[in-house]
């Protein structure tokens, strides 16, 4: 299986049409207002609407309420819904929609005992610990945390880039690969040329792995 490719982040359509044409496989859209790559409905509708059919639309939260998740879920076309906070297995699943469950490594996480709690995830997304953040930090952790074997779909993340996302590939496998800082040229602002750098060292790393 080829790992597939998220993109987090997005702020204007046309970097999400340009992730796509390069062959992302899902976009994420950030409905937390503390973050500086926030969208609001409008500004997540008009991205939405630029993309091809067949690119994945992830939304995510952090520790929102319900009104606002079903209020996006209400006026947007959404895959997947990413939860980045504190949110129980029940909150998460209660949208009837598929969804991730990011959680934030430092030694000691029981990725094991997480997976098993939010067992009905399309997947988990492992991101870095930063006291304070909850994510898109642009930080890598120690990927020797994560145990060979898990039960979910692995969705590594938190500070990868062009430079070091092969080697994340060939030592973790994961299902996916997610990406913010590291194909930006500034918060919230994607880079056409440091996507495609991103996407081809995943291609490469893949392919080195199996050829065929
Ligand atoms: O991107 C943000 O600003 C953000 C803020 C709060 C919670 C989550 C956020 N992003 C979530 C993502 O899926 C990012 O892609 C992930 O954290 C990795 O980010 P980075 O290390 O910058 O690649």
């Amino acid at each position: 299986m080829s790992a597939r490719i998220k993109i987090c982040g997005f702020t204007r359509p046309e970097d999400a049409l340009a992730a796509a044409n390069l062959g992302a496989d899902a976009i994420g859209l950030v409905f937390y207002d503390k973050s500086p790559r926030h969208v609001d409905i409008a500004q997540a509708q008009a991205i939405i609407a630029a993309l091809p059919p067949f690119v994945s639309v992830v939304a995510l939260f952090v520790n929102a309420s319900r009104e606002e998740v079903e209020s996006v879920l209400a006026h947007c076309a959404i895959d997947v819904l990413q939860f980045h906070g504190e949110e129980s297995a029940e909150f998460c699943r209660s949208f009837r929609r598929p969804y991730l469950k990011a959680v934030r490594v430092q030694p000691g996480t029981d990725l094991a005992a997480l997976a098993a709690q939010y067992h009905d995830a399309r997947g988990l997304l492992t991101d870095a610990f930063v006291e304070g953040a909850h994510g898109g930090t642009g930080k890598t952790f120690d990927w020797t945390l994560i145990p060979p074997q898990l039960p979910l779909p692995l969705i590594l993340s938190g500070g990868l880039d062009e430079h070091n996302v092969a080697d994340a590939v060939a030592r973790v496998s994961p299902a996916a690969v997610d990406v913010s800082s590291g194909v930006e040229s500034g918060k919230g602002i994607k880079s056409p040329s440091r996507m495609a750098s991103f996407i081809a060292a995943v291609r490469a790393a893949q392919h080195s792995i199996s050829p065929v």
